[in-house]
């Protein structure tokens, strides 16, 4: 690939843009906010406008329900030999594109499974998709050379290739993404009006679980949008478990001890079903939770300590898949767990206590 256009220059739009022209691709940016795509272009991802001459592919990076319809406008200004998007729903615009009277030879949904809650240029980076999926979901009309070059934007931008149905897709999004997203915005929701000491005591679990209730509304609506029979689908399913949880709950106070038991059992296979489901997730490149160990090392609140840990941690050899902090206030210090490879935990423990670093069991 030697040219391409990112059409929707915010954080996906402008990694995308980066990393391709860390490839030396010759990128075009276009924005209908031109600040967000004259600030990707100060960022060095490539130059503000779209180019006279068809670039080799264009990649649309703007809210799910724009896709097809701009896909379709830059179709038959003739912007581009090939067309892909990075939408979370591709469904809809496989549809939409039909309905608009775009190409579907010439185009073919995308969507990689990295990002964060913070939009706009400002928070890309060129290696947001490092080792990540990118399900691209060709459809019966997508021509070869249309989908090999959607191949190609993957491989630079460090991702592996999945190639799905689109409705699979959404399926599977539904219960990895939207309605887990969902669900963290309820529950963050609820502490918007509780009383400011109970909220300050929240600890490192909360966070981890409402970090993505920070996302945008005005774009998680549009996700929700488009995928809403799927992900309603997976919330109540949800919801048969939260009643089972309440009535387990209420039965605990009961005065009949068998009820009392049975409902203890009952939440507890609840929760071992939750064990079960988590162990399942990929932590990197297929890697499930199970392979890794976590080592965890207690550190002092000073600069440039991270630095030294994992300076002393490249000693010893061992490849770090992932990196926790919990910040503890009194007295401040940290703990620093680094997720390793099973087999290389107990020799990392060794390595770093005869470092001097406080390892704990
Ligand atoms: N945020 C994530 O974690 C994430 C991850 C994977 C995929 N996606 C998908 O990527 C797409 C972009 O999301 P984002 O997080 O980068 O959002 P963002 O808000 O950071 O960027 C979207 C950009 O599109 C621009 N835009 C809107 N309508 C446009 C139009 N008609 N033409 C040109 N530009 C237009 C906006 O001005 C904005 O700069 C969405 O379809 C989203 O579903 C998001
Ligand atoms: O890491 C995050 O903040 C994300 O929400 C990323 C995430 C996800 O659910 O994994 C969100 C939506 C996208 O479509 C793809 C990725």
């Amino acid at each position: 690939m030697r040219s391409a256009a990112v059409i929707g220059t915010g954080l996906i739009g402008t990694s995308v843009a980066l990393a391709l022209t860390r490839h030396g691709v010759t990128v075009h940016l276009s924005d209908t906010n031109t600040a967000s795509a004259r600030t990707a272009a100060a960022m060095g991802a490539g130059s503000f406008g779209l180019p006279d001459d068809p670039v080799d592919l264009a990649v649309f990076a703007v809210p799910p329900t724009r896709i097809s319809a701009e896909v379709t406008r830059q179709q038959q200004s003739g912007l581009a030999r090939a067309y892909t998007d990075v939408g979370s729903v591709k469904g809809r615009a496989h549809e939409d594109l039909c309905v608009f009277g775009g190409d579907p030879a010439s185009y073919v949904g995308g969507h990689p499974l990295a990002g964060g809650e913070r939009p706009g240029p400002l928070a890309a980076a060129a290696d947001l998709f490092q080792g990540r999926y990118w399900v691209l979901t060709p459809s019966r009309r997508t021509e070869q050379s249309v989908f090999n070059q959607a191949l190609e934007l993957v491989s630079l931008c460090g991702a592996v290739p999945v190639v799905m149905d689109a409705a699979e897709h959404d399926r599977a999004v539904a219960l990895t993404s939207h309605a887990p997203h969902l669900v963290s915005a309820l529950m963050a929701a609820r502490l918007a009006e509780t009383d400011d000491q109970s909220v300050r005591i929240s600890g490192q679990g909360l966070r981890d679980m409402t970090r993505i209730a920070g996302g945008d509304p005005g774009l998680w609506s549009e996700i929700l949008d488009a995928n809403a029979p799927a992900v309603a689908d997976v919330l109540q399913a949800y919801a048969e478990d939260l009643t089972l949880a309440v009535s387990a709950l209420r039965a605990l106070t009961d005065t009949d001890e068998v009820q009392r038991k049975r409902s203890r059992l009952d939440l507890e296979e609840l929760l071992r079903r939750g064990n079960t489901g988590r162990n399942r997730i990929p932590q990197k490149k297929g890697r499930t939770h199970t392979d890794l160990a976590v080592v965890q090392v207690e550190v002092s609140d000073r600069p440039g300590i991270l630095a030294q840990l994992l300076a002393d941690v490249g000693a010893a050899g061992v490849n770090v898949e992932d990196v926790r902090i919990e910040h503890v206030p009194d007295p401040p210090r940290g703990l620093v767990e680094l997720l390793v490879a099973q087999s290389s935990a107990a020799a990392l423990s060794r390595s770093l206590r005869s470092d001097g670093w406080q390892v704990q069991q």
